[in-house]
Parts: structure tokens; sequence; C-alpha cells
């Protein structure tokens, strides 16, 4: 079998006699029983992801920044220049970008994986993701598919095999830093006009209407915001994307970045490992993972609530409650690696909280 194919086969669900365990243990600690709201139900799902209670700390964490470039940026669907998005991977691979302040300020790794930049990297940074576990400076994988997908609006954005392919580069990076020790994988995104894609893959998956779907990204006036509207419309009523075939969708209107994407959350699901998800591209590439593999929906944590529209529409597809709400809308995995802690401390709770009898405390 192909490797997305044994990947699909190995996510199982939620263990249920491990959540049923954590469960238990939450009623029995120095706290009133739901006292710590959402955090209690994510314990209990690290819990049954994991098949043990209490679950493992999801530490270290690993930041991937998939980078990729896009045809439909001749649309002027995005007001910056396409070289940002090369520029901008230089950025992450010197620590000067926003995900690298969090990165230091929480503790986890970065990793930028070039699945689809148009523009050739040059740089002298080191290339494995296995060595990014541990490490303090970022790397960078080289796993370039295609230098930058077809305009969508008038041609697919890939072919199939192509597509394929990018999935397959996130399951390897998430098996190579899960396979180095990783035990939280957080999602990044950069590529100049990638919220066009991610807005029409959540259209496709989800049935909601462009114009629900379709946010301002980096920051766009009204009169691009209509065009944006029009230009994803345009693709959906050109490829008609069958949800029923997830391969397809993202061959037909998603990016490089987003099907890597999809290939990381399924990888993490596979070995059991959390995957905080970003913002509106990952939360689209997460439809394109559940759509392959619905179990893998367990593994999936939100860690924030995108201002993008389509971000929502996307969570409530997926049934997923984002941990922050800051109003965040820039991507490369800042919102989830702000929540990276957040996720950490509902495992440790199961860990470090005495119960009402160690501790001598009277229940009511
Ligand atoms: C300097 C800069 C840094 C970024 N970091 C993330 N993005 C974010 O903005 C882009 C998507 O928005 P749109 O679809 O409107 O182009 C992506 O690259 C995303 O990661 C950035 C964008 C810029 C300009
Ligand atoms: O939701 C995101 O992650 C996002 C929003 C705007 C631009 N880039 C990314």
């Amino acid at each position: 079998m192909s490797l997305l194919a044994d990947t699909v086969a190995a996510i199982r669900p939620l263990d249920p006699a491990a959540m049923a365990a954590a469960h238990a243990r939450q009623a029995t600690l120095t706290k009133p029983p739901g006292s710590l709201g959402s955090l209690e139900d994510l314990g209990v799902r690290l819990a049954g992801l994991a098949g043990t209670s209490p679950p493992p700390l999801p530490e270290p964490a690993v930041v991937a920044v998939f980078a990729g470039d896009h045809g439909v940026h001749a649309q002027a669907v995005s007001p910056w220049p396409q070289e940002v998005t090369a520029q901008m991977v230089a950025n992450f691979l010197a620590g000067g970008a926003v995900v690298n302040a969090f990165a230091r300020q929480t503790g986890a790794e970065v990793v930028v994986v070039d699945v689809g930049v148009a523009t050739p990297l040059l740089t002298d940074a080191p290339t494995d993701a296995a060595s990014a576990v541990g490490s303090r400076r970022p790397r960078l994988v080289r796993a370039n598919v295609r230098r930058g997908t077809g305009d969508l609006s008038v041609e697919a954005a890939m072919t199939r095999d192509e597509a394929v392919a990018a999935v397959e580069a996130g399951i390897r990076v998430a098996a190579d830093l899960v396979d180095n020790g990783a035990r939280c994988l957080v999602t990044g995104d950069m590529g100049i006009g990638n919220t066009t894609p991610a807005a029409a893959l959540i259209a496709a998956f989800t049935g909601a209407a462009a114009a629900d779907v379709t946010g301002r990204g980096t920051g766009i006036d009204d009169e691009t915001h209509g065009r944006k509207v029009g230009i994803v419309q345009r693709a959906l009523a050109l490829h008609r994307p069958d949800p029923g075939d997830p391969v397809g969708v993202l061959a037909a209107v998603g990016g490089l970045e987003h099907a890597a994407l999809a290939g990381f959350v399924l990888g993490g699901a596979a070995r059991r490992v959390p995957v905080i998800l970003d913002g509106v591209i990952a939360d689209s590439a997460a439809l394109a993972a559940a759509a392959l593999a619905p179990d893998a929906v367990g593994a999936m944590v939100a860690g924030h609530r995108s201002a993008e529209p389509g971000a929502s529409v996307a969570l409530r597809h997926l049934g997923l409650e984002p941990l922050v709400d800051l109003g965040l809308r820039l991507g490369e995995g800042t919102g989830a690696v702000l929540a990276w802690p957040i996720v950490a401390s509902a495992a440790r709770v199961l860990h470090d909280v005495a119960t009402f009898d160690s501790a001598g405390v009277a229940e009511k």
C-alpha cells in the first residue's frame, strides 16, 4: 500500500477505557467537579488519544510551518508580492518572525517545510526534520513538490499525483518528528495568497457559500474582497469538487501547504500524538484530513479561532471548540503555539493535582 493508504488505515478511534479512567480521575481531584470547563474534556480526549490515563504531557512540541505559493496570486487576491513567501521562510530560519518569538516564549521548536515555494531557497540552515526536536535553531525541510500551484480559478491547482506527494510529505514530517521524540505537533503555514484556496476548500468540504467563508486575509479592501469571493465562486463552479474525493478536492482548489498540512494531521493521528490546529489554513486542511480519515478528528485540538470567517465554519463542521480567541489573523502557527501551554496544562492536571483523599480535603 502507499504511505497515504497505510497512514489512513492506522488511524483508530479514541480509546474509551482510557477516557473513562481520565473522566473518573477528574472527579477525584481537589477542585469542584467541572470547574476546569473545557480543559477537563481536553484532558479526557488526550487520554483517549494516548490510550492511557493520565495522558503523557504533550511535550516537546514542534511547530511545522508549511510553505507554498499560489497561482491564484495572479488574480490579485492578496496585496503582497509572491516573493514574500520565500522572504518569510528566510525570516523563520533566521528566527525573526512572530512564530519564532512565540515559540521561544513557550519553548516550542520550529521547522520550516518548503513544499511548494515558487522561488529557490538559498540558506545554510540545517535541513533535517529529525534534529528539530531539542534544537534551538529552526530547521528547513526541502520537500518541494512543485514551484507553486496553478491558478485554481482557471485550471486545477495541481495534479492528483502532486496532491498525494504533498500529503505524503506532510505525513513524513509528522512521522520524523514523532519518531525523534516530539509529543505535540503544531501546524503552521506561510504562502502569500493561501487564504483563497483555504476558503475554496472550506466551501467544498462543508457546502457553505463562498461569501460566508472568504475573508480578508492579510487585510484587503472591499473591492478586492468582493473579487476574491467571485474567484472562489468561479473555482467551485469550474471544478465542482466532490467532498467524497478529498484528494481530488485538494488537487482542484487546494494549495501545496494545505495538502501537506492535511498529511501532517494524518501523520500525528496515526501516531496518536495531538496536533494543534492554527488558523484558517490548518482548519481547511483538517477538513481534508477528516474526509480521508474521520477518526483523525480525535487527534485534533483547535488552537484558536482565527478572525477569518471560514475558520469558524470549518471548526463547527469538525465539532471542535477553539481554546484561544484573540482576534489573531496571522497564520505561521502563531495561535496554535500560544495554545500549546493550555493543552499541556490540561494533561498536567491529571498528573499533578492531589485527590481529595491524598490531600485530606473534605468533599461536599
Ligand atoms: C509579512 C507577512 C507575514 C506573514 N505571516 C503569515 N502570513 C499569512 O498571510 C498570508 C495569507 O494571506 P493572503 O491570502 O491575504 O495573502 C499567508 O502567507 C499567511 O501565512 C503573512 C503575510 C505577510 C504579508
Ligand atoms: O487564519 C489564519 O491563519 C490566517 C489569517 C489571515 C492570513 N493568514 C492566515
